[in-house]
């Protein structure tokens, strides 16, 4: 399973964070990535952990105020990238053209969706893997994994039948160790959550709680 957790904008320590995920990822053999604030992703990778975007734009070098590149986001270290989060849509077009930019930048990709129909379309884009989070789960005490189990079955499907090579991950409330075997009794190929680290009072520790079953 690969655990990527999402930082949003949380208050916490991004170092801390990444410094625990980089050893429990070591000691586990579980693949754990950090996705941070753009504006922490080479502090967090010079730790040494995977490091992922929240978020890149379609553009190019230009006249785009306020965008985010691809570009700069690899070269400041981060590996992979989070296109339309829940909290960051993108228009269709915007998701297909963030895609293309990442691939440019040599970015692993994942698009995230609300629905399996949803995700059938982001498959389509050709991303790398895509998510399925339930909004009304995000940011809640209950796993997608326990809450709506079918969501994930059929997002798993609804990729499966456009491209087989698209990973699947499914995220929001997800916090225990039962969670994460759950998503992957399902048919997840990995899990996004933030909250249950990010608002952890020891972040190392619930790292180490998700990975324990594994
Ligand atoms: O949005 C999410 C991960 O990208 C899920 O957030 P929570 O783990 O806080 O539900």
């Amino acid at each position: 399973m690969f655990i990527l957790v999402n930082l949003k904008a949380y208050p916490c320590d991004p170092i801390e964070v990444a410094a625990a995920a980089r050893d429990v990822a070591a000691a586990s053999g579980v693949r754990i990535a950090v996705s941070p604030q753009a504006a922490d992703i080479a502090r967090v990778a010079d730790t040494g952990v995977e490091t992922w975007a929240q978020h890149v734009g379609p553009n190019g070098v230009g006249s785009h105020t306020g965008s985010t590149l691809a570009e700069p986001v690899a070269d400041a270290g981060a590996a992979g990238t989070l296109i339309n989060h829940s909290e960051r849509r993108l228009r269709l077009a915007d998701i297909d053209g963030a895609v293309r930019a990442a691939e440019r930048a040599g970015l692993a990709t994942c698009v995230c969706a609300n629905n399996p129909a949803q995700i059938g379309a982001a498959a389509a884009l050709g991303p790398d893997s895509v998510a399925v989070e339930p909004p009304e789960l995000i940011g809640g005490d209950v796993s997608v994994a326990t809450a709506d189990p079918g969501i994930v079955e059929d997002a798993v499907a609804a990729a499966a039948d456009v491209d087989e090579s698209v990973e699947v991950y499914c995220g929001a409330g997800i916090s225990s160790g039962a969670d994460v075997e759950t998503a992957g009794e399902l048919g997840a190929s990995g899990i996004l959550l933030a909250s249950g680290v990010a608002k952890a009072d020891d972040p190392r520790a619930a790292l180490e709680a998700l990975v324990e079953p594994l």
